[in-house]
């Protein structure tokens, strides 16, 4: 059954707010706020589809709210839709260079509301979608190299990275080649699905960021954790492999599919740049691969 899409309505006027639930409460879940203090917070409490505003709120700070949605990454991409009691042109057009994706006049009707709603969370879902496929790797539905980049270096940078600490780990599958050769590339594709899902689990129960880093490697990157649980997210990682017992009868080193890891720490990260740091990553793993289905992590 289709989820009923989550409505956010920022409106202090009690006859619009009855109006609104009348029309869209039997296809929608509607959310309420009055306070202009507290909404923004409660549309990020909630997963919200879409918001109505009323930019005539009692204090007239309708504007800055949707100025505020549009300037918050967490809500940017939430469309919005305005209502207001003003029909000047002039401010129609401040609400739609703010970012609002429609602006409707009171008195409205409710078959409109209804339809341009309809309408823009049609957009808003194919959006998601296109979104989801710009970031995600067709394979292994783990985040891909490009959304793994953008949050390596968010994570580099951003508020988390204040604590002094990152790392990133490479996990790479051992003798894949050979695994494709003797079992088939398709089987290989369903080797790296089970591989990735196992990754995924581990990674978060330590709420790390994993991706496909490329063919038959994958990162895992941290902005919080140290070198001991670096350590141990490392060696759960190695146990979660094994624990599949995929086997692999050409591999020279092990009966089953095994993975070598190679991770670089540093402590004080603000000095090196993101390509340095994988750098390192590979050089651990390569050492890690020298040893055989190894850890290898590499403190800075
Ligand atoms: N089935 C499958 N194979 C892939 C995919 N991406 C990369 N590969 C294969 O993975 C293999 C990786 O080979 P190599 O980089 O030589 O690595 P290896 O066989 O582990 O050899 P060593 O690095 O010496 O351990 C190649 O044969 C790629 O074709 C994929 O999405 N699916």
């Amino acid at each position: 059954m289709q989820q009923a899409e989550h409505i956010f309505i920022i409106d202090d006027d009690p006859i619009n707010k009855m109006v609104l639930t009348n029309i869209l409460s039997e296809d929608h879940t509607l959310f309420h706020c009055e306070d202009p203090a507290f909404c923004i917070d409660e549309v990020k409490a909630n997963r919200t589809d879409l918001i109505i505003l009323d930019v005539a709120m009692g204090n007239g700070s309708g504007f800055t709210i949707l100025e505020k949605l549009k300037k918050d990454a967490s809500t940017y991409g939430i469309p919005v839709i305005v209502i207001s009691g003003s029909v000047s042109f002039k401010d129609e057009a401040r609400g739609l260079e703010l970012g609002a994706v429609d602006y409707i006049t009171k008195p409205f009707n409710p078959l409109i509301v209804k339809t341009r709603l309809k309408n823009h969370l049609a957009i808003k879902k194919k959006n998601d979608l296109l979104e989801k496929l710009v970031s995600l790797d067709g394979l292994t539905e783990l985040p891909n190299r490009r959304r793994l980049d953008e949050e390596m270096r968010a994570l580099l940078t951003g508020d988390e990275a204040a604590q002094g600490c990152f790392s990133i780990m490479l996990v790479e599958l051992d003798f894949f080649k050979t695994f494709n050769e003797h079992y088939g590339y398709m089987h290989g594709d369903t080797c790296l699905f089970k591989v990735a899902k196992a990754l995924e689990e581990t990674a978060a129960r330590y709420s790390v960021f994993i991706g496909r880093f490329d063919g038959t490697r994958f990162a895992l990157v941290s902005a919080q954790h140290d070198i001991d649980t670096v350590t141990s997210i490392a060696q759960s990682i190695h146990d979660a492999v094994n624990a599949l017992k995929i086997p692999h009868i050409a591999s020279p080193i092990c009966a089953h599919v095994s993975v070598s890891i190679g991770a670089v720490h540093i402590e004080q990260h603000k000095t090196l740049e993101l390509n340095e740091l994988i750098k390192n990553a590979d050089s651990a793993l390569a050492e890690a691969q020298k040893q055989q289905s190894t850890i290898f992590i590499k403190q800075i």
